[in-house]
């Protein structure tokens, strides 16, 4: 039936529309909104044939209101209402008839003129009337916009509600990413409330066992009604995943909107038989995380009606959120149940890499109390102490600089020390004698210039050299980036000298450790500070920018020990020297010392040659002879520089200098050998290829 069938039809059976128009399929607000249409019109065809009898100084304009169903006469009543009746066939014809036609060409009725009226007020009707027309067009755009906007509006506030909730919870996700339980019952609780349904309810994936537990089960539409199940959900609200709508929406991603869940094959009534309640329509949606099915989410008996396309689009927008929240709080699990773990793993680790009594109370038992005057020189040789003498001397060298400016407990000193050596691996090089040694050259260089530093100072950097090389693997930073190892992924830059401080105050930190508890907060934050700084600072990589910096100082005259960042510039070079001391011992120990450095070298060369890297030559043992070689580019490049600057600021100091030289030169030499050595083995090699060749 086309729309001129149509309208002829309904203007033939009136009742039919009145019938439509008022019975249950038009909702209150749209009969509401059509009335006070047609009220609108009436009204401005009311007042025009008023506002002409005014003009005309008549009083009996009657006002006629065209529409679908005839025409209407308009009058108002005592109450200012507008009144609409079937137009009766007038006695007499009126005078004249101006027709009210809007700017669509609709006419919007006529004023029947029943007494005699002139051509100027023929004139002055027609402009009225044009006028009127255009008013109520433009009105009724404009409330049809406005409906439309209002519609809209509807819309835009439904959206913005919407989003600013989505806002919300995006908010607490990161906020209460602790209950994250909290933010998915806030998530249920709205879109139930949005989507106006009776119950709500979360049912998560049990991969394990291919079924659906009830996370969240409502049992009523206020928020404390809402039934936070455990994890395993409740055991009754469990059930296959390839039943019930929810199964079906969980094995096909698919979202449902069910009308009518007992006509629906796939509706699965157990539940309700379970909560004696009756589910009439579902509106289910999948949850996702990294497009796999974890969930579904189901709103059940929409409150009025069943659910309708706005709900099923606000309500996938909530499924998404759905699944962030999950997503967080399985993440949240998984990093505390992690941290846990590590908690463990750190608490046997105390137990295990902490001293224990018997070694505390053997050094305890013994009593250092003349002064040891040969280790108050850089050419000491710590490699011929033994096991015991080693924390005795670093005990004694602790006491000879800081007994008379610090408190601190003597035999948390024995511990620290004994747990640090503890803390040390047993690989070629970097072991407690390498710590031990560059603590060592600290001691002289502290003992040489007293007033260079302040006593906290002194005491980090004396700490600082101690502990420098902490559970130092035999690998360098090179290495454990390239092998990817945990410690990389947690430190970006000087890998390992991080880690070696972080072993620092793990060890400070332990009961009985703290040689600087007697310290105010303010100087203990201070003095792990510079304890931070001067480890890090022994990352060579650092040296030739420190290097750099204090040379420009000194070379332009504006170097200034007390200015703060000149003072640990100086701090970090003295820690190069104090790392490096190795070099600048007497020849027979820079010697004995380079062989443990190359073994160490060899065996990160081998490891990296094992994963398929070619080790850099200074670490391939089939380069070995090229050694005295590297040692003169390690001395030159490095060592010397070094020692020449902490000339430059501790004159005292300058025999690390002179000694660095001379072993450089004893390197030159036995490079200049090495290198003979090659040449006769090349000459040799050709001679015997000559001979080959000439057949002699
Ligand atoms: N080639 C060479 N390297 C050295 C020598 N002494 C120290 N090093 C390197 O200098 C580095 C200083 O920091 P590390 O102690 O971490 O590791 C040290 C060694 O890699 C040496 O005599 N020869």
């Amino acid at each position: 039936m086309d729309e001129e069938r149509c309208l002829q039809y309904l203007k033939a059976n009136p009742y039919v529309l009145e019938a439509l128009v008022t019975g249950p399929f038009v909702s209150r607000e749209t009969f509401q909104k059509w009335a006070k249409k047609r009220d609108q019109k009436a009204r401005v065809l009311y007042e025009l044939g008023r506002c002409c009898e005014q003009l005309l100084c008549m009083n009996d304009v009657t006002v006629v209101m065209s529409s679908m169903d005839g025409a209407f006469q308009v009058t108002k009543n005592a109450e200012g209402e507008m009144k609409i009746r079937k137009l009766r066939k007038p006695k007499k014809a009126p005078y004249y008839v101006q027709k009210v036609v809007d700017c669509s060409e609709t006419i919007l009725g006529e004023l029947h003129f029943n007494s005699p009226v002139t051509d100027r007020d023929l004139a002055t009707v027609s402009v009225i009337s044009t006028w009127a027309a255009a008013t109520h067009y433009f009105a009724k755009i404009s409330s049809q916009s406005s409906e439309f906007l209002a519609d809209d509006t509807d819309k835009i506030n439904r959206q913005r509600k919407l989003s600013n909730f989505l806002l919300e919870v995006a908010k607490s996700i990161f906020q209460d990413i602790i209950s994250m339980d909290l933010v998915i019952m806030k998530i249920m609780n709205f879109a139930q409330k949005l989507v106006n349904a009776d119950r709500a309810s979360l049912f998560l994936l049990d991969t394990k066992t291919k079924e659906l537990y009830a996370r969240i089960f409502d049992v009523g539409t206020n928020a404390s009604e809402h039934q936070k199940l455990d994890e395993d959900g409740a055991k009754d609200l469990r059930f296959p995943m390839n039943k019930g709508i929810a199964g079906y929406v969980a094995t096909t991603g698919q979202v449902l909107n069910i009308e009518n869940a007992y006509e629906d094959s796939r509706f699965n009534p157990e539940v309700d038989s379970k909560t004696g309640y009756t589910t009439r329509n579902i509106l289910c949606m999948p949850i996702f995380i990294r497009g796999t099915v974890i969930g579904v989410v189901q709103m059940v008996n929409k409150i009025d009606g069943h659910f309708n396309r706005d709900d099923e689009d606000a309500f996938e927008m909530f499924a998404v959120y759905c699944g962030l929240a999950l997503h967080h709080a399985k993440l949240y699990d998984k990093i505390r149940r992690s941290e846990q773990k590590y908690r463990v793993a750190l608490e046997v680790l105390a137990y295990h890499s902490v001293c224990n009594k018997d070694e505390v109370n053997k050094l305890k038992k013994i009593h250092l109390t003349d002064r040891v005057s040969e280790l108050e020189t850089f050419d000491f040789n710590g490699m011929k102490l033994s096991e015991l003498e080693k924390p005795l001397y670093a005990v004694y060298m602790f006491k000879a600089l800081f007994q008379t400016d610090l408190r601190f407990d003597p035999d948390d000193l024995i511990r620290f020390v004994l747990t640090v050596r503890k803390n040390y691996r047993r690989v070629a090089y970097h072991n407690w004698a390498h710590g031990w040694s560059v603590a060592h050259a600290m001691f002289v260089l502290l003992f040489v210039k007293k007033d260079i530093f302040t006593p906290h100072e002194a005491l980090a950097l004396y700490v600082s050299c101690l502990c420098h090389d902490l559970d130092h693997r035999g690998k360098n930073n090179a290495y454990m980036k390239t092998m990817s190892t945990p410690l990389a992924a947690i430190y970006t830059t000087s890998v390992m000298e991080h880690h070696h401080f972080n072993q620092t105050v793990t060890i400070l930190q332990q009961n009985g450790h703290n040689i600087l508890k007697s310290m105010s907060s303010e100087e203990y934050k201070q003095a792990l500070g510079l304890i931070k700084h001067c480890i890090l600072a022994t990352d060579l990589a650092l040296f030739f920018p420190n290097k750099a910096k204090l040379n420009d100082y000194l070379d332009n005259g504006t170097f200034n020990i007390h200015t703060p960042e000149h003072r640990r510039l100086v701090q970090a070079i003295l820690m190069t020297g104090c790392d490096l001391i190795a070099s600048a011992k007497p020849w027979q120990v820079q010697t004995e010392t380079v062989k443990v450095i190359f073994e160490e070298f060899y065996d990160q060369g081998d490891a990296e040659r094992l994963s398929g890297k070619d080790p850099i030559p200074m670490m391939d043992r089939t380069k070995a002879n090229e050694l005295p070689q590297m040692q003169v580019g390690f001395m030159r490049g490095i060592c010397l520089p070094c020692y020449e600057l902490i000339a430059r600021i501790i004159p005292e100091a300058d025999s690390l200098r002179d000694r660095c030289i001379y072993n450089a030169k004893k390197w030159e030499e036995l490079a200049e050998e090495q290198r003979k050595i090659a040449e006769a083995k090349n000459s040799g090699h050709e001679n015997i290829e000559k001979k080959n060749i000439n057949g002699d």
